[in-house]
């Protein structure tokens, strides 16, 4: 399939039959690809929260409108609901309230169950007639999920399907339909927590998986629209360079990620990130005697005493990681420490959580590569951490040294999260940082 989208194009890869190539260099924060959902379904903790069509959160104050006919289905406003009804909604409404309420439904987990009305959509959508008569490949839904991957992995089966569009397909296009799910279909997130699921034909034939993306897809909401998705950059990209992004989060341990893209995608991943974490396989747990040194020495390596800059490491740095420091990537550490930060910013144990959340941001430098949406997330976390701790007080710590590393972390919030540009629901992050810098910035 030949296909040229603007900024990238289609090429051969040696194992995962195509790959999304840039055609010139790309900067970081530029935006690769944005194309609408084709169908999507929230999940079941997300229904009547969120409008059915266009995945924005009810209003405040304004409560959203249930479809007449099923119940089930909710609404920002007619222009939602009519475009729902036309893309697939008249295929399902009336047989949606028993199809939910039956045993072979009520069986499946959440998110089968999310997969299953997905599908139900998808299969009114293919029954319509392309909107444009002569598209564009790039244009072409239909052609492009015609010819994505098939995956069918163990204990594979198809769900029951809503509405009167399991007699319009044979069983067997059912299957091939279905088979197209598992590895091509994307979960929708905003500020990084999922509402939904979402078939986007031309993404998914579009970028393979790395567990060093130098791309993220982010999730744009618009009033009357699909949500979108946008394929960022979030390093600079050479021409001819494959574009990549994570079909998991990279920080888990090697063996599950590996076991998740095999199970759920059929393939292995050869990346540098893989092939490191397996060449330095198993891992040595620190002694306890030692932890305390070598956590200092990692939040050293990115924030030197008293250093006024943050260094993390440009890019995926792993190698360069001195091998003292190997037992702090141990699987079992990560989440140990993250929960250490957690509760600790939680109970005011401001010590503790400001030592452990830097300990933390170092090591998300190790593994994430340099802006990577979370890292973003968590330095907002830390630098609201400082803040609570520059008023309630740290031992050993004025705190005038407080409010400047809380303006270190914000400003690096900033940086990783300008670059990811507006996304999911109105607020979030990126606004809470520059409202904390604006603060900050009175404050002196
Ligand atoms: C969303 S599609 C990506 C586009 C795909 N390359 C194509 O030609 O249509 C997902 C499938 O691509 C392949 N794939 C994605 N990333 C890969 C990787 N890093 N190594 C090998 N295969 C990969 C797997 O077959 C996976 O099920």
């Amino acid at each position: 399939m030949s296909l040229t989208i603007e900024k990238l194009q289609l090429g051969r890869h040696s194992t995962a039959r195509d790959a999304a190539l840039a055609i010139v260099t790309l900067q970081p924060g530029e935006t690769l690809l944005s194309v609408p959902s084709w169908t999507t379904a929230l999940l079941p903790s997300e229904k009547s929260r969120r409008c059915d069509w266009c995945g924005r959160l009810s209003p405040p104050g304004e409560s959203l409108k249930k479809c007449s006919g099923c119940g089930c289905y909710w609404y920002c406003g007619s222009k939602c609901q009519l475009r729902q009804w036309k893309a697939h909604h008249k295929y399902v409404c009336k047989h949606y309230t028993r199809y939910e309420a039956s045993p072979a439904f009520q069986v499946l987990s959440d998110e089968d169950k999310v997969d299953a009305i997905l599908l139900s959509n998808t299969l009114g959508h293919l029954n319509q007639p392309e909107l444009d008569a002569s598209p564009s490949l790039a244009d072409s839904p239909h052609i492009v999920f015609d010819s994505l991957v098939q995956h069918r992995p163990a204990g594979f089966s198809v769900p029951p399907i809503c509405g009167s569009m399991s007699k319009t397909y044979t069983d067997s296009e059912i299957v091939d339909i279905y088979a197209r799910f598992g590895n091509n279909n994307f979960v929708l997130h905003s500020h990084l927590t999922p509402f939904a699921h979402g078939v986007f034909p031309l993404a998914s034939r579009l970028f393979n998986h790395s567990c060093i993306p130098n791309a993220v897809a982010k999730f744009v909401l618009n009033t009357g629209e699909q949500p979108r998705m946008e394929v960022v950059a979030i390093s600079e990209i050479q021409k001819d360079e494959e574009i990549t992004i994570p079909y998991l989060d990279p920080a888990i341990p090697l063996d599950v990620r590996q076991h998740q893209l095999q199970s759920r995608y059929g393939f292995t991943c050869t990346c540098p990130l893989c092939l490191f974490q397996q060449s330095i396989s198993p891992v040595p747990l620190a002694p306890p005697t030692e932890l305390k040194t070598l956590e200092a020495a990692l939040r050293l390596a990115i924030k030197p005493e008293g250093s006024e800059i943050l260094t993390l490491p440009r890019g995926w740095d792993l190698p360069s990681l001195p091998e003292r420091l190997y037992p702090l990537l141990h699987p079992t550490y990560l989440p140990a420490l993250s929960e250490t930060f957690s509760k600790a910013s939680h109970e005011g144990d401001y010590l503790t959580a400001l030592e452990s959340g830097l300990t933390l941001l170092a090591l998300y430098g190790t593994i994430y590569p340099v802006n990577y949406p979370l890292i973003g997330m968590h330095s907002l976390e830390l630098a609201k951490t400082a803040w609570n701790a520059s008023i309630a007080g740290v031992s050993g710590r004025s705190e005038e040294e407080i409010v400047a590393d809380a303006r270190l972390y914000l400003q690096l919030a900033r940086q990783v999260l300008d670059i990811l540009g507006p996304e999911g629901d109105p607020g979030g992050p990126a606004e809470e940082t520059t409202t904390l810098l604006q603060l900050l910035d009175e404050q002196q």
